[in-house]
């Protein structure tokens, strides 16, 4: 396991910010930890970037105690925080130049490695701008190349998104769409679940410091709301898709949606794959059928119920 924490804990003062959290993420994995304000999931981070001490338990990154080996576990992540200070007498090259002397990168092959890390998160027109004049998201994706510059394994992304618009978002998710693909293995935080859904294999719900649900999007999805959400969309014979979807034992709560039907579906992929073949078989002119995204909203909502009453 490449992250893994073992009844790890926090207190401040008398707030136990964090309990006996168990993570495992496994090498190249992508893991979306989710949770409300104050759950906890910047607390984790910290502890994992040895820029914080737990009250309990253990964390490892890289299989190095971060207590015990805090500068081999440094080596081994780029960690960004949600908030980051940028020197606004700077340019973006002197900025990651910067970095990489911190990091000891020898000088000679400072400028193409910042050359590098400029082309990867969009910003080599930007190279000769002073970071204070950068848009918010192209200071988060400065952020993410300052991260780079010691190509390590583990990265550490704690609301990368948070503030940015739209678009903004978009890129900065295709950006980890490519670190994920170099193999990096990532930790990432928002406090919306829909944002992490797509770039995630796996996710965690915490809650007022608690793990309370965890597994891959689908997994945490069926088992929360017993079952998934779905959503169909279709151009013709909607009236076919109707009669299907009513007398199919994994269908309930068949509702007209959006030029088709939303509808609560139990059930395992291969029967909503049959499904789908019965659909088409039909004739219906299907252009949608999948989760919905309000599902994920959903899902957030069913696990976080109750939660904060205790
Ligand atoms: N330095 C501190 N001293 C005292 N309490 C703290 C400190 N840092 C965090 N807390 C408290 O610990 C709890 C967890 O905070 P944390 O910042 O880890 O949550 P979070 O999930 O990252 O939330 P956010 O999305 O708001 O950053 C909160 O109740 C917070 O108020």
């Amino acid at each position: 396991m490449v992250i893994e924490t073992v009844h790890l804990g926090k207190r401040y003062g008398t707030l136990q910010a964090l309990s006996d959290l168990n993570l495992s993420i496994a090498p190249g994995k992508v893991f979306g930890f989710i949770g409300p304000n104050g759950a906890g999931k910047s607390t984790t981070m910290l502890i994992l970037s040895t820029l914080l001490e737990q009250s309990e338990g253990e964390a490892y990154v890289c299989g190095y105690n971060v207590r015990k080996d805090p500068a081999s576990v440094r080596q081994s992540i780029g960690y960004m925080p949600d908030f980051f200070g940028v020197y606004d007498n700077l340019t973006a090259v002197e900025y990651l130049e910067f970095y990489a002397g911190a990091y000891k990168i020898p000088a000679g092959k400072r400028r193409a490695l910042v050359a590098d890390l400029l082309e990867l998160v969009n910003l080599a027109h930007k190279a000769d701008a002073f970071v204070d004049s950068l848009s918010r998201g192209m200071q988060q994706r400065l952020g993410l190349a300052r991260c780079l510059v010691h190509d390590p394994a583990v990265l550490i992304l704690d609301e990368p998104a948070s503030g940015l618009d739209p678009r903004a978002r978009i890129e900065l998710r295709e950006i980890i769409k490519q670190l994920r693909e170099m193999g990096k293995t990532i930790l990432i935080s928002s406090h919306i679940l829909p944002e992490l859904a797509e770039l995630c294999d796996e996710i965690g719900v915490i809650e007022r410091g608690k793990l309370i649900a965890c597994g891959s999007v689908h997994e945490v999805s069926s088992k929360e709301t017993g079952g998934s959400v779905m959503q169909l969309r279709a151009l013709r014979n909607l009236d076919k898709a109707a009669l299907l979807l009513e007398s199919s034992p994994h269908v309930n709560q068949l509702e007209e949606y959006m030029g088709g039907f939303r509808f609560h579906f139990q059930g395992s992929e291969q029967e909503k794959a049959d499904l789908l073949q019965e659909l088409i078989d039909e004739r219906v002119a299907v252009v949608y059928y999948g989760d919905t995204k309000k599902n994920l909203e959903d899902v957030f909502m069913a696990i976080t119920e109750g939660v904060g009453m205790e």
